[in-house]
């Protein structure tokens, strides 16, 4: 995947990446800084074509955003509209889909209900925490039952505590909607609590570096989980992995 400007400049942010999402699976991505793993979900959610190779969908290739498909972002208080009020926004992708007025609401309030934000749906976005508008975009995407779902660092703007409270939130949602799942992430730790796999990516343009099967027990817990000694090794293993991509570069800029 090479992105080109105006001026004729190139960057090739994407290499040779190959892998495949199961259908119940919850898929992680971890690879250095600006190796391109946002560039790859705007390529799987059909934002943007890959400039070589095809992402496919159910056997289809990827054009456009795939029917069925949610993403939520990092930045929630860009995804959410601040005139709508809670109810409204999680209503919102339900009525593009031409659902009607009392089975959207119902839908909405029981995403609200899901993310433990019954009571809610009156308020507006500006008036609940970072980690609660983060909940409401997590309802949105589940609210419209999606077939395919992308995350792309949903938790890099919260705290410790609303961080580990919104990972299981995923991991509750993951399970009850059985839906494909990639979740983009620099958090090591986070990859490896949530995953069924993780993908390690290299440096730009990236290739995959390696896939690591986590094989720890679900349901997962904050404490015990991440004490498992099959947790320890594999965020060993993967830390290691990227120290050393980062070494590569850092003795690659040192070379030019
Ligand atoms: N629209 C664009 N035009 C030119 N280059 C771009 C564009 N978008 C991204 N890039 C470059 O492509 C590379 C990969 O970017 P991308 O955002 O996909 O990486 P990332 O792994 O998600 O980064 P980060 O770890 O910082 O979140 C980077 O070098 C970036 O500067």
């Amino acid at each position: 995947m090479t992105y080109r400007s105006r001026g004729g400049e190139t960057v090739d942010a994407i290499g040779d990446i190959d892998f495949r999402v199961d259908a119940r699976e919850l898929l992680c991505i971890v690879g250095p800084s600006g190796c391109g793993k946002t560039s790859l979900l705007k390529v799987l959610s059909g934002l943007m074509r890959p400039t070589e190779g095809t992402a496919r969908f159910a056997g289809e290739p990827i054009v456009g955003p795939p029917d069925g498909l949610a993403l939520v972002f990092q930045e929630y208080s860009r995804s959410l509209l601040p005139w709508m009020s809670v109810v409204r926004n999680v209503a919102l992708p339900l009525r593009a889909g031409g659902v009607g007025r009392n089975e959207r609401r119902a839908a909405a309030e029981a995403a609200l209900d899901a993310v433990d934000l019954a009571g809610f749906g009156d308020r507006y976005p500006w008036e609940l925490s970072g980690g609660m508008q983060q909940r409401v975009a997590i309802a949105r995407a589940v609210a419209c039952r999606p077939r395919l779902l992308l995350m792309d660092e949903p938790f890099a703007s919260v705290d410790a505590q609303t961080r580990a409270d919104l990972e299981d939130l995923v991991l509750r949602v993951h399970a009850e909607l059985e839906v494909p799942t990639v979740f983009v992430t620099h958090d090591i730790d986070e990859a490896v609590y949530l995953a069924d796999r993780v993908l390690v990516l290299s440096r730009r343009p990236s290739v995959t570096r390696t896939t690591v099967p986590i094989n720890l027990d679900r349901p997962r817990d904050q404490v015990e989980t991440r004490h498992d000694p099959e947790f320890v090794e594999a965020r060993t293993a993967i830390v290691q992995m990227i120290r050393a991509e980062q070494g590569s570069r850092a003795r690659g800029i040192a070379k030019d």
